[in-house]
């Protein structure tokens, strides 16, 4: 037909568009170096994918996705035994049936897809013989000097004869990206991925120094063939670090595996983009065979992007409750996350400057979980049009003008103002907020209004409203001014631990409370008149917070003096005191560490971790959140972070698993 020639051409002309920016894409992201997020590459490539798919002849001769990852000239190249390939790709719960179908009566296993970059370490009669990049997934490079010295979990020998070829992801544990990016400021590194890939690429060892990575394997083949046929088990007993592999053998099964995952996600010490589901079977894993690009014996399960690129329209300079003032920034609404974003933090200027964000920029914005979104930075600086504007930090507080102060390293920017309108209202929302006094019938909204007319100035001002008084505001009727009066009379049993939350003091956290109240503080004027002597004295309170502590109650005293005086309770609250230990105190002086979910064996109900760790407590225990030399047990529950495992093997610390601590607490009387 004539009439489909223009038409046909154009969609061959989008084709070849496509395929050379996938390319072009795929370059710079293997280099370490991505110029978009993976959402937005993604998007690409199922248009591509798509177009071809409908318009066959038009497929460009060399099809970018008959290849994997891209090839590159850094190092030595190394041709793999076989080739490393990418896997294809599920988000529908169909195609986890159609899976299973495609090999009935297989296990299969089912582990978190790590992001980072796959490495082959080839092991020679037991050698580390090299280690090689994915590259175009024939030919990768060879990266054996850089992985010896960076990457963790690794060995130099494996009891292994003959040739044993291991395959995993070599990943930059989340802590070990946040504690180099504090200590590099300056030129802070944008996320682990890229981290990790850059790493390893690195031409200069001295510029890579200090970044540590991790190696978790995923596939192991042997010459000769070793009697181990499970995957699982044969890496282990070579002594490998395995993302924890679950077997099942049904589609609904491997459903419920993946949610577990995904819902463990931000727990965990890396950064992981989906689920991998893969024949059990190492002979039935390579019996399945492969297709131009990906095996036929796995699928890959993608879950939400965690990152996206947008741009950022404004910064906002925003007051704090403590007289921060920080830079918030105003983006085109993007959805990452699992949700809209349309602010995030750009944490303070310094950060601003070493990333080099401008007004105008896309910038990529990163949101795991509950973590405040944040600009990650900006990926591809060749999109500026030159309109872009220079953030310039206030010199003045943006809500009463007064001028600014800096502090510290990263020159944040304070307001020191104490009657700043914009702080007064920030600390009454905390005030109010549902760690402290939880007043939950008056939102932000009113408290605004309240202030700007001078009812509420401080915390004790919320015990003198009246229900006449609220009356008087258009808009509130006999019993919303009930119910606020209502919420704010309940407040009045806050109790210390909460007061000392709620009072906003600077450095103090949530956990600092916490401890006061454990050490044996009765009520917020012993703390006020403990001195900074007797504060540091208590476990985890330094120097620092103990001044802070000190001199902020100092200030607050008739504050302190005044919430009295309104019948606000300032006394340790019986739940806040330290756990009565139980006679015959099963876990008698140990120290544990709590991860992965934890559920009632008797029920199978959810328990939360402060609740089980107070039972562990109540049995003797005293509980740490990270597990270090003298750790004597790591409880696990469900999706168990493989880093924390790792660690506590290497540490020789006891792993149990939470079924056992459950029949000692349920004995001891405690659960
Ligand atoms: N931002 C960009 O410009 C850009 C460019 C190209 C590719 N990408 C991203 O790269 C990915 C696609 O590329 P791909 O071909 O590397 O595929 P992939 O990364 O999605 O899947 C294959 C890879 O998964 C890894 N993997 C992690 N855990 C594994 C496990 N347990 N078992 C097996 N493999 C495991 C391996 O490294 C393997 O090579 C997508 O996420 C895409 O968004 C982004
Ligand atoms: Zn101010």
């Amino acid at each position: 037909m004539p009439g489909n020639v223009p038409f046909m051409s154009a969609a061959g002309d989008r084709i070849q568009e496509l395929a050379a920016r996938i390319v072009e894409l795929r370059d710079a992201y293997y280099q370490g170096e991505p110029l978009v997020a993976d959402a937005e590459y993604d998007a690409i490539e199922d248009e591509f994918r798509a177009l071809v798919a409908k318009h066959p002849k038009l497929a460009p001769k060399d099809n970018p996705l008959d290849h994997v990852g891209a090839p590159s000239v850094l190092h030595a190249p190394v041709r793999h035994s076989r080739p490393m390939l990418s896997l294809e790709k599920a988000n529908k719960p169909e195609q986890v049936e159609s899976f299973f179908s495609r090999f009935p009566g297989q296990p299969v296993v089912v582990m978190p897809k790590l992001d980072g970059l796959s490495l082959a370490l080839v092991y020679e009669n037991g050698r580390l013989a090299r280690a090689v990049t994915r590259g175009d997934g024939t030919t990768g490079d060879d990266v054996t000097f850089l992985t010896r010295a960076l990457c963790d979990g690794v060995p130099d020998k494996v009891e292994a004869p003959g040739r044993v070829e291991v395959r995993g992801e070599c990943v930059m544990l989340r802590s070990t990206f946040d504690t180099y990016n504090a200590a590099h400021p300056d030129k802070p590194l944008i996320n682990p991925r890229n981290a990790a890939a850059g790493t390893l690429r690195a031409k200069d060892p001295k510029a890579v120094e200090g970044r540590r990575m991790q190696f978790f394997a995923f596939d192991l083949t042997t010459e000769p063939e070793s009697a181990d046929s499970d995957l699982d088990a044969g890496l282990r007993k070579l002594g490998f670090s395995v993302a924890e592999m679950k077997h099942c053998s049904t589609a609904a099964e491997a459903q419920e595996l993946i949610g577990g995952i995904e819902q463990a996600r931000n727990t965990l010490d890396y950064d992981l983009d989906g689920a991998v589901l893969r024949l059990a079977n190492r002979d039935a894993f390579a019996a399945a065979g492969t297709r131009s690009s990906s095996p036929r014996g796995a699928i890959a399960y993608k879950f939400a992007a965690e990152e996206k690129t947008t741009v950022l329209k404004d910064v906002v300079w925003d007051v704090g409750k403590t007289g921060k003032i920080a830079p918030v920034a105003w983006l085109e609404p993007v959805f990452v996350g699992g949700t809209t974003v349309t602010r995030a933090t750009l944490a303070n200027q310094e950060v601003i400057r070493s990333k080099g964000i401008k007004i105008g920029d896309t910038v990529l914005v990163r949101r795991a979980g509950d973590v405040i979104p944040f600009v990650a930075g900006v990926l591809d600086e060749s999109k500026r049009t030159g309109d872009e504007q220079e953030i310039i930090p206030p010199s003045d507080c943006p809500s009463c003008s007064q001028p600014l102060t800096e502090q510290g390293n990263s020159r944040e920017l304070f307001c020191t103002n104490a009657v700043c309108p914009a702080q007064t209202v920030r600390r009454l929302i905390h005030w109010s907020s549902r760690a402290a006094a939880d007043i939950d019938a008056i939102g932000q909204v009113w408290i605004e209004r309240l202030a700007e007319t001078g009812d509420l100035v401080n915390p004790s001002d919320f015990y003198t409203l009246t229900k006449e008084r609220l009356l008087e505001f258009d808009r509130v009727g006999e019993i919303s001014a009930t119910r606020m009066i209502e919420s704010i009379d309940r407040s009045r049993s806050v109790g210390l631990r909460r007061a000392m939350i709620g009072l906003s003091i600077p450095m103090a956290s949530e956990g600092t409370a916490a401890r006061l109240c454990r050490a044996g503080f009765g009520s917020l004027e012993e703390v006020a008149d403990a001195g900074v002597e007797k504060l540091v004295a208590v476990e985890d309170i330094g120097q620092k917070v103990a001044e802070s502590i000190n001199f902020h109650l100092a200030r607050l005293r008739p504050e302190i003096e005044r919430l009295r005086e309104r019948g606000v309770s300032l006394e340790v609250r019986s739940e806040d005191l330290p756990p009565v230990v139980v006679a015959g105190a099963p876990l008698e002086g140990k120290s544990v560490v709590i991860t992965g979910s934890i559920s009632d064996p008797r029920s199978g109900e959810k328990v939360t971790r402060p609740t089980f760790q107070k039972m562990c407590e109540r049995a003797g225990a005293t509980a740490a959140s990270s597990v270090s030399a003298t750790t004597d047990l790591l409880i696990t529950g469900e999706g168990v972070g493989a880093s924390k495992l790792t660690k506590a093997e290497k540490l020789g610390v006891e792993v149990v698993d939470q079924g056992e601590i459950w029949t000692k607490l349920i004995a001891a009387g405690v659960a």
